[in-house]
């Protein structure tokens, strides 16, 4: 049943591309076990599209389908927009029984597999007008019909927004009223606006964060990584907390995944690409540091990044890491950023210690208080447990693991 379900995204461009590899990484990091598909137009570069290949299943050829609604787009501000009718070629994924669509500047923060247990079509609300479903996160039914009524209800009626999510609310008209248990918790679609505009409820909810979506104008790649933002106590909350997601979006984009490379990869490519994907997977630091700036200006015209970022201290310890991990028996990326972050032990250290080891006396002093031993052991349980959470793929992004602190041990780690 799994195998024939799948996450889908979308690139027309290669600066998308790069969103498309964050949505892949961000769902293999919290060991998503549906297949991901990721569609793209021709224009998308070659480089790119070997990059998607390594993280996601399939790479699928589509052909653009643009609104040209020009009216409409303008209300909206977003002439690009009209490309996003290209999202629709979905349903045509009919080797897929059932999907869930991602856009491409959307960030997972947790298994999100549960999704498939929803029915076509199924979305959260959208923050500008809640009777609305935003469509940049949805559950749908590949079908080469609905593919057909959809295209032609957009060449009858238009697009209300000019872009796909005015058609597909117009389509599937009565999700507003029909059946609550298709909107989805706004949880999985949560978006900087709601930051925003009701700041107590995300200081309420946001710990709760799924699936974070980077709506609007403004998208992570086009702005520079900038731990400096995040900690600025002169921010107003609300982008502050958008700066922590901007920042984790760039910590996901650079991490090195436990990448399940295809074995048979032996082209030219390789190489480079995986540079593209992980940046320093084969070099030392220093190397890795100016090629993997090169290539990015080069591929990915990214803006230029400060060197805590280029030389992320995740693959930086050493090669025998990478090494091990293609051999498939390395630690989740995840436990090496942990281990990072919770104080740069990256090699021996086990997954996850038995505690008798960590709470070995070092003497045997008749001074050690009880009380003492019993705060340890406290401390210990909290590690422990912390540890666990944030392997279920449960950070706590709104504490421990607020973006503040993962710079702090970051930057700490660098010294
Ligand atoms: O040049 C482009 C533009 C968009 N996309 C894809 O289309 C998606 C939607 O575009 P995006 O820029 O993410 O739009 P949003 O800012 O999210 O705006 C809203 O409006 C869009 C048009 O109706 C909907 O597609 C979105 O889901 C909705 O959130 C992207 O994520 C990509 O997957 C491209 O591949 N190339
Ligand atoms: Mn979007």
């Amino acid at each position: 049943m799994a195998e024939t379900q799948a996450f889908v995204t979308l690139a027309t461009t290669d600066a998308y591309s790069m969103g498309c590899l964050v949505v892949g990484k961000s769902l293999r990091r919290h060991g998503t076990s549906r297949k991901l598909v990721a569609m793209v137009s021709p224009n998308v570069s070659r480089t790119s599209r070997l990059a998607l290949e390594h993280v996601f299943d399939e790479v699928v050829l589509v052909d653009v389908l643009d609104s040209r609604d020009e009216t409409h787009l303008t209300w909206l501000q977003r002439p690009e927009l009209g490309v996003t009718f290209t999202k629709l070629h979905c349903w045509t994924l009919t080797q897929y029984t059932k999907c869930v669509f991602l856009d491409a500047d959307t960030l997972v923060l947790c298994n999100v597999d549960e999704l498939f247990e929803y029915e076509e079509l199924s979305a959260a609300p959208d923050p500008g007008w809640p009777d609305c479903f935003n469509s940049g996160v949805f559950v749908f039914r590949p079908s080469l019909k609905t593919h057909t009524q959809i295209l032609e209800h957009a060449a009858q009626h238009g697009s209300f927004d000019g872009g796909d999510q005015g058609i597909l609310n117009t389509f599937f008209s009565d999700w507003a009223v029909k059946d609550i248990r298709k909107h989805l918790p706004f949880v999985y679609n949560l978006t900087a606006a709601a930051i925003y505009t009701y700041l107590p409820a995300f200081q309420q909810y946001g710990h709760h964060a799924k699936i974070v979506h980077f709506l609007g104008g403004t998208k992570p790649w086009q702005l520079p990584y900038d731990p400096q933002a995040a900690s600025e106590s002169s921010l107003r909350d609300s982008s502050k907390n958008f700066q922590q997601f901007m920042n984790l979006w760039w910590v996901e984009y650079y991490s090195q995944r436990q990448l399940q490379f295809k074995k048979d990869d032996k082209n030219e490519d390789y190489q480079s690409v995986q540079q593209l994907v992980s940046p320093q997977t084969h070099q030392t630091p220093s190397q890795s540091q100016k090629s993997s700036t090169e290539a990015h200006h080069r591929v990915m015209m990214m803006p230029s990044l400060p060197l805590a970022v280029d030389s992320l201290p995740i693959s930086s310890s050493s090669s025998q890491k990478s090494e091990q991990s293609e051999s498939g028996s390395a630690r989740e990326m995840k436990n090496i950023l942990y281990d990072v972050l919770s104080g740069g032990e990256t090699e021996e250290t086990p997954v996850v210690s038995p505690p008798s080891e960590h709470t070995e006396p070092e003497t045997t002093d008749d001074t050690a208080s009880a009380a003492g031993e019993a705060a340890a052991a406290e401390a210990e349980m909290d590690d422990l447990e912390h540890r666990r959470m944030w392997e279920e793929g449960r950070a706590d992004y709104m504490g421990k693991d607020a973006f503040d602190n993962i710079m702090r041990k970051l930057d700490q780690f660098l010294d």
